[in-house]
């Protein structure tokens, strides 16, 4: 007996004890794996001569035996190798598995939740069954492999029988309780509707033997009381309807449909939350059937995420995920595209310079971004929800394309108004500014309460000036990207040269800056390299300093650049801006103008350390500034 790794052991435990109601979805999770298999082959006999395949016999096969308690899956797919078994069982394969080993997140989230995140597959058979046996014979090999457990503690891998390449999976149900009935799973009816209800667009036929009646001819020799006899007989039928569903008139599908196509097909176990069916004809015709997730699977701001959409030529799958047919940015978005017009034989090689390819991309493109703006606008509540999901792909768009992506994109874009105190959109916080203000105002930090606080931001609000807080490490880029809004500029509130002051005001600073030239350069020496400048401020209220930045890198992006390998040289320019109707203000200068240098240099240590803190940048010696407060204790 070979024990299960501990990830599996946790799934499984989750799935035999499971208080998880909606058990029968078993059989899809089983079937969309021996869709899978076959698919598998199907694409090895399109690249390898060695494979030879009659395409019209691909097929799943459904089967129960009352008295055994069993029901069985196969398929005449890839199949798997003892060492498949291995591997694929006996570990979870999935790429979120290794979150679930360690994100406390995770750990804290409802069952349901985990299967959902999961789309646990073929362990879901534990579900319904109290041991399962998998029979597996690989394409190209003539052996074949018995997995088979109960799904506690381990598992086991023999030799075993099979005739030809393919998977049996075949599982012994649990005895039925008051509360759970199995048994019903063991009947044709049963079966059937299972299949129908969650597998019906499967695009391999899913057969099962059933048992029909028909009238037994009437005998020449019977007599005028002869009653019609019947007798049963066995027929193999195709239970589920292939028809492809994306080729199918949206008023003719229900949304039950489309939902079931998308979890069985791309193993998500909640519905989309928006669904896009298009039907083009004429120069360039094709069919799509786009979906929206309710929420992002585990891995898709990670390396190892594919994006695409399934791509058909008439109803053949020639590949599932093209990634040409969908741009980065809305790399979350799944579904199929066929077109009768590709040709067959497209390979990886030539798809990007496929002019017909590129024209369904497009199109597929202002699809979805359509069926998004229809949400913003009518259906705020799951705009929201959508865009903290997915906001984050829709700012890299922009910022990756440097602002080529901009006028499709930034309509899409919220951010949270410091205001409002909820997300708004850019045209939102545009319509809502008040005269005077020039431009767009952000401020970027780790939380929202940090920024709301900050005295940049602070002074923007008392000018009647909202401010977006943005908490992404993309958002700045992404405003960087972006520049304008609606022929607006849109700028970091910390830049040192806003229009946040009237001119009297500015003039007036200016002039308290050039009386308090020399000590502002005799600070701006005693600091070093740290500041560029020392000025008065136009804006500052309550604080006695503060720090902002002259040029294009702010210090959130520069606390960013410094965090990767090449962004370590990445200085902003700051600039140390002084209260001048602050109480502090009158010791500088008094310490200053009474010669006392030891004073105005720990004065200004202090100042600078202190706006660095409110900035919640580090401070280069927390020692020496923790002596020097106690030194002034
Ligand atoms: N019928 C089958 N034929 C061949 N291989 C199979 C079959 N069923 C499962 N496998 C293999 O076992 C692996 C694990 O299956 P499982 O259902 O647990 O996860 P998955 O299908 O990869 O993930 P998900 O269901 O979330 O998409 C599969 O990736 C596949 O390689």
């Amino acid at each position: 007996m070979r024990k299960f790794k501990t990830e599996s052991k946790k799934l499984l435990d989750l799935m035999i004890n499971s208080i998880y109601t909606n058990r029968e979805i078993f059989l899809r999770e089983l079937i969309s794996n021996a869709s899978d298999a076959v698919d598998k082959l199907y694409f090895k006999s399109l690249t390898d001569d060695a494979v030879v395949i009659d395409r019209s016999e691909l097929a799943i096969e459904v089967s129960f035996d009352k008295e055994a308690r069993t029901i069985t899956v196969s398929d005449n797919g890839i199949g798997m190798t003892a060492d498949e078994l291995e591997k694929f069982l006996g570990t979870i394969a999935h790429s979120g598995s290794e979150q679930f080993k360690g994100d406390p997140e995770v750990a804290a989230s409802t069952e349901a939740d985990i299967i959902g995140q999961f789309g646990v597959g073929f362990y879901s058979s534990f579900m319904v069954a109290k041991s399962v046996r998998v029979v597996s014979r690989a394409y190209g090999s003539d052996e074949a492999s018995c997995w088979s457990s109960n799904g506690i503690e381990g598992y086991t891998i023999s030799p075993a029988e099979r005739a030809t390449h393919g998977t049996d999976v075949i599982m012994t149900l649990k005895d039925s309780t008051e509360e759970e009935d199995y048994d019903a799973y063991l009947s044709e009816w049963g079966l059937k509707d299972l299949i129908r209800r969650y597998s019906n667009y499967v695009r391999y036929p899913i057969k099962m033997t059933v048992t029909k009646r028909r009238p037994i001819p009437k005998p020449e020799d019977a007599g005028e009381d002869y009653v019609q006899q019947y007798e049963d007989y066995t027929d193999v039928e195709t239970v589920n309807s292939m028809v492809p569903i994306w080729k199918r008139r949206k008023s003719d599908v229900t949304q039950e449909d489309y939902d079931e196509f998308y979890k069985s097909d791309f193993h998500d176990f909640t519905e989309p939350a928006r669904t896009i069916s298009v039907h083009a004809e004429g120069a360039l015709s094709y069919d799509a059937l786009l979906f929206v997730p309710k929420r992002p699977p585990f891995d898709l701001y990670s390396r190892d995420y594919e994006k695409g959409l399934a791509l058909y030529s008439s109803n053949v799958l020639i590949m599932n995920k093209c990634a040409e047919l969908l741009p980065d940015h809305y790399m979350f978005v799944r579904g199929v595209v066929d077109s009768s017009d590709l040709t067959l034989n497209i390979s990886r090689e030539t798809l990007q310079h496929n002019s017909q390819l590129r024209a369904i991309a497009n199109k597929v493109e202002k699809k979805i971004t359509a069926e998004l703006e229809k949400m913003r606008d009518n259906d705020r509540e799951d705009y929201e929800a959508f865009f903290e999901h997915f906001g984050r792909a829709l700012k890299f768009g922009i910022y990756t394309s440097y602002g080529a992506k901009s006028d499709e994109l930034s309509g899409l874009l919220m951010f949270y108004s410091a205001s409002k105190k909820c997300m708004v959109t850019l045209a939102e916080y545009v319509e809502a500014m008040p005269e005077g203000q020039g431009a767009i105002y952000y401020a970027c930090g780790e939380s929202l309460a940090h920024l709301d606080k900050l005295p940049m931001v602070k002074a923007a609000r008392a000018k009647g000036f909202d401010v977006l807080l943005c908490t992404e490490d993309v958002d700045e880029f992404c405003f960087q990207a972006l520049g304008r809004f609606d022929d607006r500029e849109i700028a970091n509130v910390a830049g040192a040269d806003l229009d946040l002051a009237t001119d009297e005001e500015k003039a007036a600073a200016e002039e308290a800056s050039k009386a308090n030239e020399g000590m502002f350069e005799k600070m701006r020496d005693m600091l070093g390299e740290s500041v560029s400048k020392v000025v008065v401020s136009t804006r500052l209220t309550d604080v006695p300093a503060a720090l902002t930045t002259a040029g294009p890198i702010s210090l959130e992006m520069e606390k960013l650049l410094s965090r990767m390998p090449d962004g370590q040289g990445a200085k902003s320019e700051r600039v140390l801006e002084l209260n001048a109707g602050h109480r502090v203000f009158g010791v500088l200068k008094a310490a200053h103008d009474a010669g006392d240098d030891k004073k105005l240099r720990l004065y200004t240590d202090l100042l600078y350390n202190q706006a660095l803190l409110i900035e919640g940048m580090p401070i280069e010696d927390p020692m020496a500034f923790a002596e020097q407060i106690s030194e002034l204790m």
